[in-house]
């Protein structure tokens, strides 16, 4: 392009350079008429007409046939920029066409991303997918960076390079930058909830054959209550909230009754909401003597299959807004308490598990899970407890077909894991879980065996919680490494007692 501008410069410059010569002929052309009009002068003196005429004819000759020769120059030089103005539209076609094919092979390279991503959540990989949300940089970074008094703590670090890659700058003092790159599904900064809950959604199709669980894992102030709730919803006393703001609990159980067909008729959904704080369990759905809402503390069983389960109080819902109300009814019992990153920062992990039992008249007593746990990063101490606990689920896992086919058909408590008064019935064996607690004795089979799992890695972008934000992208490898059993689907026409 430049040299095509040059070239017009050229001629347009030796068209400037003609007409000079152009106008210095005239000016000539006026000397020799002045020069005419002298000779006249001498001829009237020496009377010789003739002889003047002669010259005059010859300077006019000379004249003409200057001008002939100017006026083709001039016509050469038009002609050669036209024929430029002809490759400069040539030029610009090829680019369009350049462009065209570019675009194309964006989409195609998007399009093989996507084949790309299946193939990891289907073949490549165990049943546990791992995203990762980087938030953006918030105001109160930069208010933490002041009174911190580095300068360097709010620079962004963290950033989502495209939607299956996270690179952190990783700077050492006196030396260079090394990027560090992390392959998850990652949505960026600027992904609202709605393109997070997109991606999510695939997973909840599966919920009717297996448990789901989906799980955010993080430091404090990362996002995990954005992300799980959506970030009004504490603000919100009823539980409604704007759907832009919604996070992906309220999102999956809006879901659920969708997916679920009339759900009233052939299902029952129950909700239960429990947390772990200090290495305890409360059923924040349990009620005192008055009939207030009130944490009550529960123990962690084993059943005779070796999972773990608590006993927590259930109720059962009809739609996603009874959801949303039981759960923001009882959040205000949780611990909070400020941390040095945030000012309302939740103290413990949170579970909400919605289960979904089929009434089918086949006494297919058939329950299924969808689970959604918020979970922080410095809580939960025993970071490699996928392999142990994999091999434990997956044994629970074959046992649990037994213990669903003791539960009465019809009854939506048919997994006594939820039940609020374990059935005798059933095969629990009532031993309180004594050792320490770890939040995955409580996920336990939800996480695992013919389970489908869903960690969303979320994380701070500045320099200020790289080591933390670097934490947790190491879990999340990790955790995509493990390889587990694949699903399997309960055999219903097993199971009639
Ligand atoms: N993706 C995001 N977009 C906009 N704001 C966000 C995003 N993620 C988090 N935030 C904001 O950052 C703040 C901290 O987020 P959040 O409460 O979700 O953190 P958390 O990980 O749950 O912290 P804690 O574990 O301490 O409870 C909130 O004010 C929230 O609104």
């Amino acid at each position: 392009m430049p040299l095509f501008i040059n070239r017009d410069q050229i001629f347009a410059h030796q068209v400037h350079l003609l007409e000079h010569k152009l106008r210095s002929k005239e000016e000539r052309i006026l000397e020799l008429e002045t020069e005419n009009a002298l000779l006249h002068l001498r001829l009237a003196e020496k009377h010789d007409l003739s002889e003047l005429f002669a010259v005059y004819v010859s300077f006019a000759t000379e004249l003409e046939e200057q001008s002939k020769q100017l006026l083709e120059k001039v016509e050469q030089a038009n002609s050669s920029l036209n024929s430029h103005s002809e490759d400069g539209f040539q030029l610009q076609v090829r680019v369009a066409a350049l462009e065209h094919s570019l675009e194309e092979e964006r989409e195609n390279c998007r399009a093989e991303r996507r084949k790309r991503k299946e193939l990891h959540n289907t073949l490549l990989r165990g049943n546990i997918r791992v995203h990762c949300r980087v938030r953006p940089v918030l105001p109160f970074d930069q208010i933490q960076s002041s009174t911190s008094g580095s300068s360097a703590s709010s620079e962004e670090v963290v950033h989502a390079v495209s939607d299956d890659t996270v690179m952190v700058n990783c700077v050492k003092a006196g030396m260079l930058v090394q990027n560090k790159m992390f392959e998850f599904e990652v949505h960026g900064p600027e992904d609202s909830q709605k393109a997070v809950f997109k991606e999510v959604k695939s997973l909840l199709t599966s919920l009717l054959d297996y448990n789901v669980c989906i799980m955010a894992y993080g430091q404090t102030g990362s996002g995990k209550t954005h992300t799980m709730m959506g970030s009004q919803f504490l603000d919100e006393p009823s539980g409604t909230q704007q759907e832009a703001q919604q996070g992906i609990i309220p999102k999956a159980a809006a879901e659920l009754f969708l997916i679920s067909e009339k759900p009233a008729e052939s299902h029952t959904v129950e909700v239960s909401v429990m947390e772990v704080y200090n290495n305890e369990v409360f059923d924040l759905l349990a009620r005192d003597e008055h009939s207030n809402a009130a944490g009550q503390r529960r123990d962690v069983i084993t059943t005779a299959s070796g999972a773990s389960q608590v006993p927590s109080l259930t109720y059962p819902v009809s739609n996603a807004s009874e959801v949303m109300q039981i759960i923001s009814s009882v959040l205000k019992l949780r611990a909070h308490c400020p941390t040095l990153v945030h000012a309302d920062s939740s103290r413990s992990h949170l579970i909400v598990t919605l289960t979904v039992s089929s009434k089918s008249p086949n006494a297919v007593a058939l329950a299924r899970r969808l689970q959604s746990a918020k979970m922080d990063m410095r809580r939960s101490t025993q970071k490699e407890w996928w392999s142990p606990r994999c091999r434990r689920a997956n044994l629970a896992a074959h046992h649990s077909a037994d213990e669903t086919s003791a539960s009465p058909a019809s009854s939506p408590c048919s997994t006594p894991s939820l039940s609020p008064c374990p059935s005798p019935r059933n095969s629990i064996t009532q031993t309180p879980f004594r050792t320490k607690l770890q939040l995955v004795d409580l996920a336990g089979s939800e996480c695992a065996g013919d389970a489908k799992l869903l960690v969303m890695l979320c994380v701070s972008p500045t320099q200020r919680f790289i080591t933390e934000s670097l934490q947790s992208l190491g879990f999340g490898t990790r955790a995509r490494q493990v390889q587990k059993e694949p699903p399997r689907r309960k055999n219903n026409s097993l199971k009639v007692k």
